[in-house]
């Protein structure tokens, strides 16, 4: 079964678009946890047991386990995904960007230490950056397209006069995530769910991608016009919400919160669908 097929099925089953994003800080875990990072994989499984059956996808972001030398504890959370939630397909938001050989390693990394069935990253440095994540059949890759941030503007929205009715960069990006460089259809991208008009650019330019879709929650992003802009039934989408999700309480109900929130979100995704 490729990523595709794994998102579309879970899409089916759970009846949900959304993803829920493990952006795990012990500063903001529940008093009995507060400030250990040695309980960041109890605060993420505890997350994920609440809500596996609300989620299209789960999406752990490497840099709140690596600051913390707790990359045991991500491992120890993909086992548990794998076992308890195996068929939500897990997204490792990483976002590499290097040159092949490097990237080589980025990918043994994501795939074979942690087992992700997908990964975020950055196109930045070319297509010989992205391709050794392709050569693992049946894994997808989201590149950056129009981040969810503010300073995403500052490349992203540069038009390139050399290129054929001078797109936006992010729109050149799309166009290449839809064609050239998605050999075998394991491409997606990530859209900002700040960025609506931006969302509904990118489905046009790249209409049978998955879209990767952060910013709703916390970042204020509007999911009804999220879905609006980018959702088609056969093309799915991922709309994450991390922080909202996983600290929707600091109480020792956390989990239990956290489940009443993605139900929330979830359903207005989906009502967002009509
Ligand atoms: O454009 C992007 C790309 C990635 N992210 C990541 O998504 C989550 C968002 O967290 P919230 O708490 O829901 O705001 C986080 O892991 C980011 O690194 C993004 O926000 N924007």
């Amino acid at each position: 079964m490729t990523f595709l097929d794994k998102l579309r099925a879970a899409e089916r089953r759970n009846g949900s678009l959304l993803c829920v994003g493990l952006d795990p800080e012990p500063t903001r875990f529940p008093a009995r946890m507060k400030g250990d990072p040695r309980r960041i994989y109890d605060f993420c499984a505890a997350i994920v047991d609440a809500t596996a059956d609300l989620a299209i996808a789960f999406k752990p972001q490497i840099a709140y386990f690596a600051a913390h030398r707790a990359e045991d504890q991500l491992e120890k959370l993909m086992e548990h995904l794998r076992r308890n939630a195996p068929d939500v397909p897990v997204i490792l938001d990483a976002k590499r960007g290097d040159i092949g050989s490097t990237a080589e390693q980025y990918a043994r990394e994501a795939f074979d230490r942690y087992g992700a069935d997908a990964v975020t990253l950055s196109p930045f440095m070319g297509f010989d950056s992205v391709a050794p994540y392709l050569r693992y059949e049946g894994k997808g890759a989201f590149l950056l397209c129009r981040t969810s941030n503010p300073g995403g503007d500052d490349l992203q929205a540069q038009r390139l006069a050399d290129i054929d009715g001078q797109p936006f960069l992010y729109e050149h990006v799309a166009r290449l995530a839809q064609g050239p460089w998605n050999l075998n259809g394991q491409l997606g991208l990530v859209v900002g769910a700040t960025y609506p008009a931006e969302i509904e650019r990118v489905r046009a330019l790249a209409p049978t991608v998955p879209l990767l879709i952060p910013g709703v929650g916390a970042q204020g992003g509007d999911a009804v016009a999220t879905v609006r802009a980018g959702w088609r039934a056969d093309a799915p989408i991922v709309v994450n919400s991390s922080r909202a999700i996983c600290y929707a309480s600091d109480g020792e109900d956390f989990a239990a919160v956290a489940r009443q929130e993605a139900i929330r979100t979830r359903d207005s995704l989906e009502q967002a669908k009509r």
